[in-house]
């Protein structure tokens, strides 16, 4: 079911939350919404799933306007908010079976165990809620989305908090979810790996306006230029090193390395000299594709032309 934002626009007082991003999110997509703390993902979630109504433009999900058709849009929506929480001595089959009754969902049974199966939570459906883990609440919380089989899940920020087993669990569900139906899944995250390996199609938000969109693929290779990286055999070969490399890039020195930003075609060249006349001066070197993270802080430089954000060495952007 394919989403269509229109110059949306929503402001809380004097602050602007988003201002007038327009994009499609294509029917049966993994679509990830990128952006700084503050970018105004929240606020397009609240306003895609009916919660509040925006100032401006409009939403459509799967061609039904989601102000003029909000009843119609909240079943075709299932939403995972950022925080989620349930009464903590209810079992987690107990909340399953209120999400359920309270959807009218017909035959639950059977759907509920489809769902605590889908999640990895068979086993545990029948303890207190309260002695759950991060990850299993939050997949708990999956479940009570995937319960009605929505068309469209809106999930903000599904992995924040969880630990690195509890994050590759939960992707393994959305892969699943991607492999098996044909929901289409909009999903937030601050991670950019994360969303590099979940999703087909991206946006960058910053300050509530779209700054960048685009196919994962297309953005990572946007401008078709790489990164080599060059440590020297000996720190007395690092001054002649960098005079050499000098002459092929924009050179960043780490203190551990020289990294030479370069194109594709200059990167051969460099890689063919370091390897044949200044092979004594090198320890050894790599080259590195641009990622997604590359892209992500192309876009939120500043249109005026200032540095962009200095890249993050970690996978987490920073705030
Ligand atoms: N209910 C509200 N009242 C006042 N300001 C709000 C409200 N909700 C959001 N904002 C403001 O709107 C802007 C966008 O917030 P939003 O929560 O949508 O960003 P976000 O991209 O989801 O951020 P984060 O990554 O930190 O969750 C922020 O400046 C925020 O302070």
């Amino acid at each position: 079911m394919q989403l269509t934002i229109t110059d949306v626009h929503k402001r809380y007082g004097d602050v602007v939350a988003l201002d007038g991003p327009s994009f499609e999110v294509p029917s049966g997509s993994t679509f990830g919404v990128l952006g700084t703390n503050g970018a105004g993902k929240t606020t397009l979630f609240e306003l895609l799933v009916g919660h509040d109504r925006p100032d401006g433009g409009t939403i459509e999900v799967g061609g039904l306007d989601v102000e003029r058709a909000g009843h119609r849009v909240r079943e075709r929506v299932g939403f995972l908010p950022e925080h989620t929480g349930f009464p903590a001595a209810l079992t987690g089959r107990e909340v399953l079976s209120i999400h359920a009754r309270i959807r009218g969902l017909e035959d639950r049974h059977a759907r509920i165990e489809d769902c605590l199966e889908i999640v990895g939570l068979t086993d545990a459906a029948d303890r207190a809620v309260e002695g759950y883990s991060n990850g299993m609440g939050r997949r708990l919380g999956l479940a009570a989305t995937l319960l009605a089989e929505p068309p469209v899940l809106v999930l903000d920020e599904p992995t924040a908090g969880l630990d690195p087993r509890g994050v590759a669990a939960f992707h393994r569900i959305i892969e699943r979810i991607d492999r098996e139906t044909d929901a289409t899944v909009v999903l937030s995250s601050h991670v950019l790996s994360e969303v590099e390996r979940l999703c087909d199609e991206v946006v960058v938000l910053q300050d509530g306006t779209l700054r960048a969109a685009g196919a994962v693929d297309d953005l990572r290779s946007n401008d078709g230029r790489v990164t080599v990286t060059v440590r020297p055999a000996s720190e007395g070969d690092r001054p002649a090193l960098l005079t050499v490399v000098r002459r092929y890039g924009d050179v960043t020195d780490t203190g551990d390395a020289l990294e030479v930003a370069c194109d594709r075609e200059t990167a051969f060249d460099l890689v063919a000299a370091l390897g044949e006349s200044h092979r004594k001066l090198v320890d050894r070197f790599e080259v590195r594709e641009p990622g997604l993270e590359a892209a992500f802080h192309e876009a939120l430089e500043n249109e005026d032309g200032d540095e962009p954000a200095e890249t993050a060495t970690t996978e987490e952007i920073p705030s």
